[in-house]
Formats: structure tokens, sequence, C-alpha cells
């Protein structure tokens, strides 16, 4: 599907399918195009062109089955603040009709999912936002829907309650639904869901079971070093050695992505030296996976 806003394109060609009761991670920056995505699965939004389909029906053409499908947590969200945490609860099963008799234990249960027990009677209002996010969870699953599509369900949570949605999230794999979850932040989903896609300008580059990916982050190291040498002097070095993937010029030198061996990287540095190039820093760098996966895919492709 592509969604443009005037000759904005927001998102751009997406082509993706989640298999039934696996946990989906959409990662990009801001404006890389996730709530634009899921607003438009949450039937919020209509695609400019293409189409989208949830549990059979396609989300412009039949939204109220599809809302029926979804539980849906938006980026940002109201809470009614005069209702405790049950009367909240109930009151959304009410709005999906939800067969009375079963509402108490399923607010209970739900409850306890996502540590609110305690809270049952507390206003929505006096509750922290991490307590706040939680609930909105529990608030989705209220009439038992197959899928879940949470919109950045740890966004402006300070470190401790971020592990508790974590912990959350992590407990939600059990249910056995079928969950697509956004975020920024690859390592929060490392965890959590089974597959990645990375979304970048509207764009799906690279989509991963996440073992492959995480494999891929012990798999490949990035070394950073600093010369005075010429370019064309180094890069002929680099070049003989197979095991470097890629080569890029950052401003404080020089980064490779080694697919070698740390016996195999002492072998290139001393390599380097006998070719007469003075270094002035040579050091392995921790590898932020999501933009190895990115670079792994553009090694991929060939560019
Ligand atoms: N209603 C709108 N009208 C015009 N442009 C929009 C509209 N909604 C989103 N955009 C633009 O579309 C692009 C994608 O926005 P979107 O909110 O989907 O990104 P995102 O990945 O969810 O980012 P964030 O994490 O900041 O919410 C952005 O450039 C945004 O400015």
């Amino acid at each position: 599907m592509t969604k443009k806003y005037g000759k904005m394109v927001a998102v751009n060609e997406m082509n993706l399918s989640v298999q039934r009761q696996t946990v989906f991670g959409l990662v990009g920056e801001n404006g890389a195009g996730k709530t634009t995505a899921l607003s438009i699965l949450a039937t919020l939004s209509t695609p400019t062109s293409g189409y989208a389909y949830i549990n059979g029906y396609e989300v412009s053409r039949h939204p109220r089955d599809v809302r029926r499908s979804i539980g849906y947590m938006p980026d940002s969200f109201g809470v009614y603040d005069d209702l405790t945490v049950m009367e909240y609860l109930r009151f959304f099963a009410d709005c999906y009709d939800v067969d009375r008799r079963v509402v108490k234990s399923r607010a209970d249960d739900l409850l306890e999912r996502v540590n609110l027990t305690d809270k049952r009677d507390t206003y929505v209002n006096a509750l922290s936002r991490g307590m706040q996010q939680r609930l909105e969870i529990a608030r989705c699953l209220m009439h038992d829907p197959d899928v879940l599509i949470l919109d950045e369900p740890a966004s402006g949570l300070d470190p401790r309650s971020r592990l508790e949605m974590r912990g959350v999230l992590h407990g939600l794999r059990d249910l056995g639904k079928t969950i697509l979850i956004s975020t920024h932040i690859l390592h929060e989903l490392a965890e959590v869901a089974d597959e990645i896609g990375i979304l970048r300008g509207g764009e799906l580059v690279a989509v991963a079971a996440i073992q492959v990916m995480l494999q891929h982050s012990s798999a490949y190291r990035t070394i950073e070093f600093n010369t005075n040498d010429p370019d064309d002097l180094v890069e002929r070095v680099l070049a003989g050695d197979r095991q470097v993937l890629q080569v890029e010029r950052i401003a404080s030198g020089w980064e490779i992505l080694y697919g070698g061996t740390q016996g195999q990287q002492a072998t290139l540095l001393t390599r380097m030296i006998e070719a007469g190039i003075t270094l002035t820093q040579f050091a392995e760098r921790p590898t932020d996976i999501e933009q190895l996966f990115l670079r792994l895919s553009r090694v991929q492709e060939g560019k």
C-alpha cells in the first residue's frame, strides 16, 4: 500500500504479510511512516493506493469487521479521567458488546497480565503514564481480538516503566495473538518479536526473522580506524581482505563492517601496517543491530 499526503509520500509501496500468531515489529525513526501504516490497518485512514487485509477483511471496505478483529493502541491517547480502572475496562467492553457474563473475569485476567490488579478501583487519572499505557493494552484486549496493533507502546516511559512494558509485551506472546508493534528502538523488540521490518522514509527496507538479525549482530563486527595516509592505499589493502564487507568514510576516519574472526582481524591489522599505513586508532566498536541490518541489506543488494 501507498499513502500520500499531497506530494509527500508517507508510506511507499509497502508490501508485507504477517503470519497468524506471530509478533511483528515495525522499526523506524520518527517520521518513517509507522503511525501512518498502522493507522491504515486500524481503519482510521485509507491508503492512497493498494490494499491491506486483516483476518481476510479489506480494511477500507470492511472497517467494522476489521475493528472487531483488532485491538489498537495509538501512539497518543486520551484516557477517560473520571473513571476507575475497572469502569474504564467495562466501558470498552460495552462499546464492543462483550458478553456481560465474561466481562469481570476477563478484566481481572487482563489486569493481572498488565500488573494492575491492585489498581482496579483507582481513578485512571491517578495512574502513572506507564500504568496508563499498560491499562491501554488491557483495554485493547477486552473484546478478545485476534490481532493487536500497538503503536510505540513504550514511548514516553522512564527506563523502569519501559522494562515493565517489555515484560507485559513478552507475556502477550503466550496469548497466541497476531501482534504488530512499532518502535524506534530495535533492541526493545529483541525478546518480543519473531520478525522485524525496518521502515525508512516510508519504505520497508528490510524484513527478517529476529534470530537472523541477532546472529548477524554476533557474526559481524564494526571496526573504526584512523590514518592520515592516502585513501587509495587504504582502500587497496582493504580490498584484499574478503571479510571486509563494507567500507565507509566517517568524520573521525574510516569504518568497516567485518565478517571475519578476531584472528583474521589481527591479520588485517598486520597487513595494513606492513603496507606502510600509520594507524592512529584501530578499534572494534559495538555494532548497533539496526545499523548493521541496514548495511547488510545494502551489501546483499550490491550497493
Ligand atoms: N496528516 C498528515 N498530513 C501531512 N503529513 C503527514 C500527516 N501524517 C503524517 N504525515 C507525514 O508523514 C510522514 C510519516 O509520519 P508518521 O507519523 O507515519 O511517522 P512515524 O514513523 O510514525 O513517526 P513518529 O514516531 O514520529 O510518529 C512524516 O513525514 C509526517 O510528517
